[in-house]
């Protein structure tokens, strides 16, 4: 029953974007002006679990919520309610979030109650006023709150922060200092093309292979066996005593060992974060009451999963190959 690609690789993480709206508006992921789906497209909340429970059945052992804002999707804690029975059962080893933070104060307790362990925070930056305009509407303190009630609940908290030639660069030992004392992982990420935003990528594009040699200089790091089943690559931190995870997808591609699929609030199968070509999940679902049409409609999309991503952005348009923004499959 399990999923195997054509190139041999074991599909054992899904990544499920509930919502494609958000209360932020960062600049590298998003336009100021953004149309969201209808929510009549949107698949229900019965028919997201029904969806992700077939994927356990097909061998998924992690499952992250994303978007969008997973947590400004309504009733949201309805599903991941849901999802903890595969965690009680044991078919699922990992029910994970991707968040921005905004509502975690809020939602923390709940999480931690659901049998979530550990949730990823993105922020790019401690400075209260370049937080907000990164992330055009973003307030840090309600996210500082968050995080507060995120490590009060017992979770552990990762934070991500995408690496911004000229926004963030110089910042990201502090952040790392910060995010270590506070006992968190920080993970740098580098900024991916994917669909038309308000200025040209290539301005803030910066390969972590240069901020890597930055930070060998002031700090001794060394490569660390751990994994997460995530993208990231791991260093240890002596100065700190922390983990620097490295996400390099463009200067250090990783997709030989890719172990995850996406799932968007619309039922839309990516079998690649960095390619257009996807599966509707959708029709297949609800043709029929039972989950047969749902897994082979799975099964022919895992055997079309690609090699590798198409990052480019084209010479002469300046436009990302890949059109879709971030949100819509949630990173
Ligand atoms: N190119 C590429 N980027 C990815 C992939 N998975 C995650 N990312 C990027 O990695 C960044 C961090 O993603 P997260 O949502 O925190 O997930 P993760 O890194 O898998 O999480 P962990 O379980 O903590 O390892 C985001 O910018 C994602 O877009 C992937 O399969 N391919
Ligand atoms: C799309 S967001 C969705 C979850 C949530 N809203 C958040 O920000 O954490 C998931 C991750 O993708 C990252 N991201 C967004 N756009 C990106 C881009 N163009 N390149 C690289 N990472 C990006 C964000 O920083 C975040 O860490
Ligand atoms: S990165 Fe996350 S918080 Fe920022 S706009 Fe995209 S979805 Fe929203
Ligand atoms: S870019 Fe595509 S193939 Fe590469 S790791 Fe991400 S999802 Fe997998």
């Amino acid at each position: 029953m399990s999923m195997i690609d054509p190139f041999g690789r074991r599909i054992e993480y899904l990544r499920v974007s509930v919502t494609d709206r958000c209360d932020f508006r960062c600049t590298y992921c998003m336009a100021e002006d953004m149309t969201f789906l209808p929510k009549r497209d949107l698949l229900s909340l019965e028919e997201l679990d029904r969806l992700c429970t077939v994927f356990i059945e097909k061998g998924v052992r992690k499952l992250r919520l994303t978007g969008g804002e997973p947590l400004v999707r309504r009733n949201i804690m309805e599903l991941v309610r849901g999802m903890s029975r595969h965690l009680e059962s044991g078919a699922l080893h990992e029910l994970t979030l991707t968040t921005n933070g905004s509502q975690l104060a809020r939602f923390a307790g709940e999480l931690a109650l659901a049998g979530v362990k550990r949730i990823n925070v993105s922020i790019d930056t401690l400075d209260p006023d370049k937080f907000k305009a990164i992330t055009r509407r973003g307030d840090l303190s309600i996210v500082m709150k968050g995080l507060d009630a995120a490590q009060a609940a017992g979770l552990h908290v990762k934070l991500n922060a995408v690496a911004l030639k000229n926004f963030n660069d110089r910042e990201i030992p502090s952040l790392m200092r910060w995010a270590h004392g506070r006992g968190m992982d920080l993970t740098v990420i580098e900024t991916m093309p994917m669909g038309e935003i308000d200025q040209d990528r290539t301005d803030m594009y910066m390969p972590l292979s240069v901020l890597r040699e930055q930070l060998d200089e002031e700090f001794t790091l060394t490569e660390l066996p751990f994994r997460t089943g995530g993208p990231a690559r791991y260093v240890s931190v002596a100065e700190t005593g922390g983990r620097l995870g490295f996400i390099t997808p463009l200067t250090h591609n990783f997709c030989e060992g890719c172990n995850r699929v996406r799932v968007t609030c619309t039922g839309t199968l990516y079998m690649c974060l960095g390619q257009d070509d996807a599966a509707d999940l959708r029709t297949p679902m609800r043709a029929s009451e039972g989950n047969e049409l749902l897994a082979n409609a799975i099964d022919e999309a895992i055997l079309r999963k690609p090699k590798g991503h198409d990052f480019v952005i084209d010479r002469l348009t300046r436009k990302p190959t890949v059109s879709r923004h971030m949100s819509v499959t949630g990173g």
